[in-house]
């Protein structure tokens, strides 16, 4: 298998750099997956790769068959992974704002040319839940799915509950890598919005309009509002939820105060959660880092791995 990375940020460095340790343990699994070329605006010293700042040199090397696209947003991004369809290579990818607007013309592509488009990362980071969706629960008939699904935003509301300001907290979340390059979309809901409408596409086959969603963030919330909650046995979490009565799919973003003794109440942290609750299986819970290098690398390399299985 031979792989080019564009985006050698948070996610990226952490792909190189588990692929590469890990060489020796795993070599049953990942020893003859190559890195050909990487990518990235930054001039990074990477000796013993082949570094370019042009994707176009990774998207143009006929010798790789799968680019692994971890730049984000939908500008660039959105060429890469069209080209890298079109081309017929499988793409891997972390990016939910571009799967939630632009995913339904992805999918067809990646169909029309008979390639993979592996997506694990972009919801709960390490938690793996869009391959459970897609696998292990496909039978059911979903009934309601929710979650906290942004790692920023509940490491946050932690950090204001510990005593910090809402900027403090934010400044440190950014430094440990889990907000967006952009942060508005974390703390505004958007994030949120994005994974909660590729899971609901996923379940229910419909992609909502962005538009149609009601969003709102953590942003009017005050270090006040989280100790008023504290104190009466309430925390705040951003949570998005997902029905679907058979004819309409609703789909909402909001910050809720959870009660102690609801499980989603001990969720904290960068950690996420995701509930689906099925017609057969009755309600699963996904627990797990929902962002941060490592844990979003990991789940990277799954798909990539899924990919070498032929999947
Ligand atoms: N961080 C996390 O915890 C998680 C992130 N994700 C997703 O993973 C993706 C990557 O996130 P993350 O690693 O945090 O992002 P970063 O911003 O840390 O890294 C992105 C990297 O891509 C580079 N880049 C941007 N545009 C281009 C381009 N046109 N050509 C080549 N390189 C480019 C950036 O360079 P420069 O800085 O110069 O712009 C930067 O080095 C995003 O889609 C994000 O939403 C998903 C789950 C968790
Ligand atoms: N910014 C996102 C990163 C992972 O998707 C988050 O904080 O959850």
């Amino acid at each position: 298998m031979k792989l080019g990375i564009i985006g050698l940020g948070t996610v990226g460095i952490n792909v190189l750099k588990i692929l590469s340790g890990e060489k020796d343990r795993k070599n049953k699994e990942i020893g003859d997956i190559e890195i050909l070329k990487i990518c990235d605006l930054q001039n990074i010293d990477l000796s013993g790769y082949d570094f370019t700042d042009d994707y176009r040199e990774v998207l143009n090397d006929p010798r790789i068959d799968t680019v692994v696209e971890l730049i984000g947003g939908v500008g660039a991004a959105y060429e890469i992974s069209k080209s890298t369809l079109n081309s017929k290579k499988n793409l891997v990818t972390a990016n939910k704002h571009l799967l939630a607007v632009h995913g339904k013309e992805l999918f067809s592509l990646a169909e029309k040319n008979q390639v993979k488009l592996q997506y694990e990362a972009s919801v709960g980071g390490g938690i793996p839940v869009i391959s459970p969706i897609k696998e292990n629960l496909f039978v059911n008939n979903f009934k309601n799915i929710r979650g906290i699904l942004n790692g920023t935003c509940n490491y946050m509301l932690m950090k204001m509950e510990e005593g910090l300001t809402y900027s403090e907290a934010l400044e440190d979340a950014k430094l440990k890598g889990y907000a967006e390059a952009d942060p508005t979309f974390d703390i505004k809901g958007i994030d949120t919005a994005h994974k909660i409408s590729i899971l609901a596409h996923l379940a229910w086959g419909e992609l909502k309009e962005f538009s149609e969603i009601s969003i709102v963030g953590i942003d009017k919330l005050t270090k006040d509002d989280v100790e008023a909650a504290k104190s009466q046995g309430l925390r705040y979490k951003l949570l998005g939820e997902a029905n679907f009565d058979g004819k309409e799919l609703n789909i909402r973003v909001a910050p809720v105060a959870v009660k102690k003794d609801e499980l989603l109440y001990n969720v904290n942290g960068v950690y996420n959660a995701v509930e689906l609750d099925g017609n057969y299986t009755g309600k699963t819970i996904f627990y797990g880092e929902g962002a941060g290098g490592d844990a979003t690398a990991a789940a990277v390399i799954s798909d990539i791995y899924k990919i070498k299985l032929g999947g």
